[in-house]
Formats: C-alpha cells, sequence, structure tokens
C-alpha cells in the first residue's frame, strides 16, 4: 500500500518543474526527487555529452535506485524526461509548458548560449517532452500545464493539491 501517489513532473528545462516540485512537496507532505540531483549525489552518470554540454545519466542504476521510494509513494519525481522510467512508477503526469521567448529568457539568465540554449527553446516549441509523456503513458494520465507567470504556477499548485487529497480520499490513506 503506497503512502501517497507518485507523481511525476516534466518538461523542458527551465519551464518550472524544481520550482513547482519544491513548493508542492512543502505543501502537500510529499517528498520531492529531483532525478538530476540524484544521479549528481551517487555518481549515476556515463561520461559527458561534449554536444548536449550534459553529464550522460546511467538510466539502470537511476531506476534501481528509485525502485523501493516508488513502492513507498508519496514521491515527487522532477525530471525532463519520462520515457524510460516504468509507466508503473507514477499515477500522473504532470508537463510544465512554457513560451519560447520567456524560456529563452530564463534559460539565457541561467547562463546558456548557443546550441544549447536554441536547441532547449527549439525542444520547448516542438513540443518533445509533451509528446514523449503521451506516447510512454496513458491519455488520461498525463496533463499540461502552462507555466509562464507566477499565477499560472499558483494555480498549478493548488489544481495539484486538489489532486493529491481525491488520491488518498480515493485509496483510503
Ligand atoms: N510559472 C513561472 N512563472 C515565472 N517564473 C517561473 C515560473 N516557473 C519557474 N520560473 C522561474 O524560471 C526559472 C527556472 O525554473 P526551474 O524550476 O529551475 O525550472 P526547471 O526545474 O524546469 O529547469 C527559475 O528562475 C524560476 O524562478
Amino acid at each position: 500500500m503506497k503512502s501517497g501517489p507518485n507523481i511525476l513532473i516534466t518538461g523542458t528545462p527551465g519551464v518550472g518543474k524544481s520550482t513547482l516540485a519544491q513548493q508542492l512537496a512543502e505543501r502537500s507532505g510529499l517528498e520531492w526527487i529531483n532525478v538530476g540531483d540524484l544521479a549528481k549525489n551517487n555518481n549515476f552518470f556515463d561520461g559527458y555529452d561534449e554536444e548536449r554540454g550534459c553529464p550522460i545519466l546511467n538510466e539502470d542504476k537511476v531506476l534501481d535506485e528509485m525502485e523501493d521510494m516508488m513502492e513507498e509513494g508519496g514521491k515527487i519525481v522532477d525530471y525532463h524526461g519520462s520515457e524510460f522510467f516504468p509507466e508503473r512508477f507514477f499515477d500522473i503526469v504532470f508537463v510544465l509548458r512554457t513560451d519560447n521567448t520567456l524560456l529563452y529568457d530564463r534559460l539565457a539568465a541561467r547562463g546558456y548560449q548557443g546550441k544549447k540554449l536554441e536547441e532547449n527553446v527549439e525542444c520547448e516549441i516542438m513540443a518533445v517532452l509533451l509528446d514523449e509523456a503521451k506516447d510512454s503513458y496513458a491519455e488520461h494520465v498525463v496533463h499540461e500545464l502552462f507555466s509562464n507567470t507566477p499565477e499560472d504556477m499558483e494555480s498549478n499548485l493548488e489544481k495539484i493539491l486538489l489532486w493529491i487529497e481525491a488520491w488518498k480520499k480515493e485509496n483510503g490513506v
């Protein structure tokens, strides 16, 4: 029996996954797992992708580490990808979306430039992460949420908190 629902928050870098996940964890009492940090802290990497300017994730090691946590339930997982997780990990998947001009500014402020900046904005324009989620999970599990403004963030938080309460009631937690 899971102690709570498992939630995936995905989307292009810069759309606001970590900010939302952190606030959601504070307000719901669920536990936030940032997959990038989990990999970094355990050194679950296989070298470095020079072209993309990021380390290469060892997906098997990440999944092994996550298995027991997901079984416990009550986890908010934040990652810019969804297809390598087993479908059974998640009760619901939220894909955050941001307008390309806003995203460009956020990533530039984070120090992204050149190809890395262009590729990430293009990834958002092409809805790559939304399509990946739709291809990997049942239709009713995947929800697109806009994350352009602080008001969007607040309304997303409230929606997800309500959904968590409903899940708990339905599952007798
Ligand atoms: N809904 C939003 N409205 C305005 N700014 C946002 C919103 N969501 C995130 N941000 C800002 O965008 C930047 C990237 O957010 P972050 O949570 O680190 O994104 P991600 O985890 O998806 O890479 C941060 O400076 C954050 O404060």
